[in-house]
């Protein structure tokens, strides 16, 4: 999928920012990364010590164990928390000293999210919801539309653009957050058990949906316990208790679940 820079929009990155960002930088390195959730009166050490690095192009799911600590970690990847120790590089970009809005501002621009339960805005139409993070971007409102038309149409959702998320069936719903997190072309696409909260149907369409934008280019982060859903991936990363356990690549060889091909070469 070509990257596209929105026209007109504000908060450029600085020249030196500009520079660190080679194209030889892994899209995304993160370095001892450390999380420690406080409860009522409790400590939970959700994420001891990661070490990660993810390629331009690269489809890697971590998978685990229920409380291994996965969304903690994605969501420290994208930003939605921050680690109390380690540092997280995005396209060769530092970024332990931005500000809430800074990230907001690299999440618009670089990385798109999609969860479990959606997180679509219900009183908006499907057309509204996937053309706001453009907007929000600097898109101008016709390249929004357009970018929103050729996704919904890729995503079978033709027809379904003045309709409501309550209006749509789970998968429906799950399709048009995939469309809202890739209206930007993001470099990265997070995704947190996005067939969590659908049937196996759904979980295979997202499956394959994913499949298919990663054959296109897209690098994905996708975190599930769900063997299937890790089964489409290049790279299989098993999480326990916090930390790296396995660190798994699929070469593209024999059959593979999901109907793709690859069988797995453990990797250091
Ligand atoms: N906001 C929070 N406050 C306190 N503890 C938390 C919080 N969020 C997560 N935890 C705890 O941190 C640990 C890791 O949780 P996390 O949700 O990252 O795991 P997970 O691997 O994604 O689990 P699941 O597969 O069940 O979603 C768990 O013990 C969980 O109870």
């Amino acid at each position: 999928m070509k990257r596209q820079s929105p026209s007109g929009s504000g908060g450029t990155d600085s020249a030196a920012d500009r520079k660190q960002a080679t194209e030889t930088e892994p899209l995304l390195r993160a370095e001892n990364l450390v999380k420690t959730h406080q409860g009522v009166g409790t400590a939970v050490k959700a994420v001891r010590g990661v070490d990660l690095s993810v390629g331009r192009g690269e489809f890697v799911a971590i998978t685990g164990p229920s409380g291994a600590g996965k969304s903690t970690l994605l969501h420290l990847l994208g930003g939605l928390d921050r680690p109390d120790e380690g540092r997280i590089w995005i396209e060769g970009r530092r970024t332990d000293t931005y500000s809430e809005a800074r990230w907001a501002l690299l999440r618009r621009r670089s990385i798109g999210i999609v969860f479990q339960f959606f997180n679509l805005v219900s009183q908006l139409t499907v057309a509204d919801n996937v053309e706001l993070p453009a907007l929000l971007a600097g898109y101008r409102p016709s390249q929004a539309r357009k970018a929103r038309a050729e996704l919904l149409s890729d995503l079978g959702l033709e027809g379904k653009e003045n309709s409501t998320p309550g209006e749509l069936s789970g998968g429906e719903q799950q399709r048009v957050a995939l469309a809202r997190a890739l209206v930007n072309h993001p470099a990265l696409l997070l995704a947190d058990e996005p067939g969590g909260s659908l049937d196996s149907k759904g979980t295979r369409e997202v499956l394959r949906l994913l499949s298919r934008f990663h054959g296109r280019g897209q690098t994905i982060v996708l975190v599930s316990h769900d063997a299937r859903m890790a089964s489409a991936a290049d790279r299989v990363i098993s999480l326990f208790d916090g930390r790296i356990t396995d660190d798994a690549t699929l070469s593209r060889e024999g059959p593979r679940p999901g109907g793709v091909s690859g069988t797995l070469d453990i990797g250091g």
